[in-house]
Order: C-alpha cells, then sequence, then structure tokens
C-alpha cells in the first residue's frame, strides 16, 4: 500500500551498532534449516512449537520455507522482562493448545542466550510424554554451550553482545527490524 515503509535501520541509525545479519544472510539460512527438517522428518507429522514473542519472525520465515504440512502451536514464557539480562525465573504466560502427547516437536526459537529459558521449557515438554522434542533456534550465543540440552537446529552462533531485531527486542523495540544488530551501548547503559 503506498505510503507505508518498514522500519529500515537507516531509520534508527543512532541506535544500531552494527548489522550482524542482513536480510539475505537470514532468509538464505532460514531455506537450509527447514531442508534439514524436512528431510529429519520425512513421513512424520511435525508439530512446530514457537516461543513468544521472540520467535514470531523466525516462525513465520521458517515455516513458510516448508515444502511440507506442519502444525503450528505457541508458548509465550518470559525470563528477561524488559532488561538486558535473564532473570533466570521462568513464567509461563500462555500455554500450549495442543496436546504433545507422542507428537513429534520442534520447539523454534529466536535465541539461545543463557539457555535458561530452554532448559526449562525442554523439561517442561518432555513431562508431557512427546514423541521426540527437538530445537531450531535462529541464534545462539556462547554461554548457551554451558547447558547440557543438544539443539538440532541452529541458524548462526554469534558473539555474545546483545542483539536486537528479527524478532529480538530491547525493552519491546527493534523486534520489526529485518536484520540482526547489536545495539549501540549508550542505548542501554
Ligand atoms: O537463553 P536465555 O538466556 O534464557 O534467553 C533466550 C530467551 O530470551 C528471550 O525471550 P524473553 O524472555 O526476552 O521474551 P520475548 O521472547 O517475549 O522477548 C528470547 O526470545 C529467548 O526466548
Ligand atoms: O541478545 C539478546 N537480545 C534480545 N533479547 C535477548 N534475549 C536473550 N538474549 C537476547
Ligand atoms: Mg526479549
Amino acid at each position: 500500500m503506498a505510503g507505508f515503509r518498514p522500519v529500515e535501520p537507516q531509520h534508527i541509525d543512532g541506535d544500531i551498532e552494527k548489522v550482524l545479519l542482513t536480510e539475505a544472510d537470514i532468509q538464505g539460512r532460514l531455506a537450509e534449516l527447514a531442508a534439514d527438517i524436512e528431510r529429519d522428518y520425512e513421513g512424520k507429522d511435525v508439530l512446530l512449537v514457537g516461543v513468544l514473542k521472540g520467535a514470531v519472525m523466525v516462525m513465520a520465515d521458517l515455516s513458510r520455507h516448508l515444502s511440507r504440512h506442519v502444525e503450528i502451536d505457541w508458548m509465550a514464557i518470559s525470563s528477561y522482562g524488559s532488561g538486558t539480562r535473564s532473570s533466570g525465573v521462568v513464567r509461563i504466560l500462555k500455554d500450549l493448545d495442543t496436546d504433545i502427547t507422542d507428537r513429534h516437536v520442534v520447539v523454534v526459537e529466536d535465541i539461545i542466550d543463557t539457555g535458561l529459558t530452554l532448559s526449562w521449557l525442554v523439561s517442561n515438554l518432555q513431562s508431557r510424554g512427546p514423541a521426540s522434542v527437538e530445537i531450531c533456534t535462529m541464534l545462539r550465543k556462547p554461554e548457551a554451550a554451558k547447558t547440557p540440552v543438544g539443539v538440532k537446529y541452529v541458524g548462526f552462533d554469534i558473539p555474545s553482545s546483545f542483539v536486537v531485531g528479527y524478532g529480538l527486542d530491547f525493552a519491546e523495540k527493534y523486534r520489526n527490524l529485518r536484520v540482526v544488530a547489536t545495539l549501540a551501548p549508550h542505548m542501554y547503559s
């Protein structure tokens, strides 16, 4: 529609330190991950579980790179509040609508940072008796390696700086950026 322009990094230039991943980087990698998932789950029903709110963009794009049927459901959990550090306290804000007993579940995440959210989520989902639970995350930071949870599908391993865009927020802003970028330190210090 005429007159509407999406938010692009240049419109918030002073906020952004560096673009780490362009739209093409992200879409190219998601197509590869989708191909891996198609191959690994051939002949099986798959339920993609997106973790709100950060995973909205990854879910929208990853699922559209898949050329097979999948079901999509959402959980809303929060451990970060409005800051840049995990509080370690995970809260369920919205549970699944789907009974995952005997289902093949692929959790779709935007980022694994400390891994606290994911460790909690995987043990929560495992307790419901699924056929399998695997993780697909767009981004993973180095600290996540300390968590024992295996992550089958990783888009990009990135440095530990705080990042925004493509679903990732700082105080609920920047989720609608098409790129992943580091935030200038003056924005949060
Ligand atoms: O590995 P961790 O250190 O636990 O961090 C990763 C989690 O933190 C963010 O969610 P957040 O709780 O900020 O909620 P949001 O998705 O609504 O932004 C992100 O979307 C991941 O779910
Ligand atoms: O680097 C990050 N940016 C935004 N949200 C996050 N949640 C965990 N890590 C991050
Ligand atoms: Mg967040």
